[in-house]
């Protein structure tokens, strides 16, 4: 189970004032639950998921992960413990074959070549054309970005973050990767929290968590949530409600 508990992350801005991006967030997440954040851009939700992974380090609140308080830890301490996070935009490392990548992610593990084809294919890509491909500036960004999946997918972890899977995807990827999700969850395999503005991933969700202005503005089950954010699309906005005239 993870546990938020009273979450802030304060910066100083350009004028030395006090700029709170994330404002006394707490969220309970069980475990082998779907939770979809979502909301306004510039809402905190990528800075939440670092917070969670350890890139970011809060200035006040506790983060706890199967009764382990996380707060304090490193990235690696926190990957040791199964926490994964696939990057908006993941970086890439020269030299290194899509294959070592895999099998450095399934760690003690010795994976086979089939099974990091396997992996490649849960992500929509062509496995044999690119298990002995380097990780460089050749591959496009959408490749990374899969491929990068692939790697959390491989690494089996107990709790899985995405940010914004479904940018710079094809659609046939995309919808590889939704299956993926929706095996993942079916088989109760790991707890899975994906940042998104996707229907078709707001649709396999359990809870969707919905933020803005740092804050928790509205968490429940999907049934409940994503009707009232349909219904908010176009609330507050005169020429979206009322047309340009
Ligand atoms: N270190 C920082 N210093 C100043 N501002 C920051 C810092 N980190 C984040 N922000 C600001 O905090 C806000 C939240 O950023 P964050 O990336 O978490 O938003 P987001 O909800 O993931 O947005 P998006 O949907 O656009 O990806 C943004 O306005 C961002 O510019």
């Amino acid at each position: 189970m993870l546990e938020i508990r009273n979450l802030c992350y304060q910066v100083e801005g350009e004028a030395g004032e006090e700029l709170g991006i994330l404002n006394d967030v707490s969220l309970t997440v069980e475990d082998n639950q779907f939770v979809v954040i979502t909301g306004p851009n510039g809402g905190g939700k990528t800075t939440l998921a670092k917070t969670i992974m350890g890139l970011v380090k809060p200035t006040g609140g506790s983060i706890t992960w199967n009764g382990t308080d996380i707060t304090d830890l490193d990235i690696t301490s926190r990957a040791r413990l199964g926490i994964s996070y696939g990057f908006q935009q993941p970086p890439r490392f020269k030299g290194l074959r899509v294959k070592d990548l895999l099998a450095l992610a399934a760690g003690s593990e010795k994976l086979t070549r089939e099974e990091g084809c396997q992996y490649l294919t849960k992500v929509g890509l062509c496995a044999h054309d690119y298990i002995d491909r380097e990780v460089d500036a050749s591959l496009s960004g959408g490749e990374v970005k899969r491929i990068e999946i692939a790697t959390i997918l491989a690494r089996k972890s107990g709790l899985m973050i995405f940010d914004e899977p479904e940018a710079g995807i094809d659609l046939w990827s995309f919808a590889k990767l939704t299956e993926t999700f929706r095996a993942i969850h079916a088989k109760r395999q790991a707890t899975l929290i994906v940042i998104s503005h996707q229907e078709r991933i707001i649709n396999l969700a359990d809870e969707i968590v919905m933020i803005g202005d740092g804050k928790i503005q509205k968490h429940g089950p999907k049934e409940e949530i994503f009707p009232q954010i349909l219904a908010n699309t176009t609330a507050g906005c005169s020429y979206m409600t009322e047309g340009a005239n």
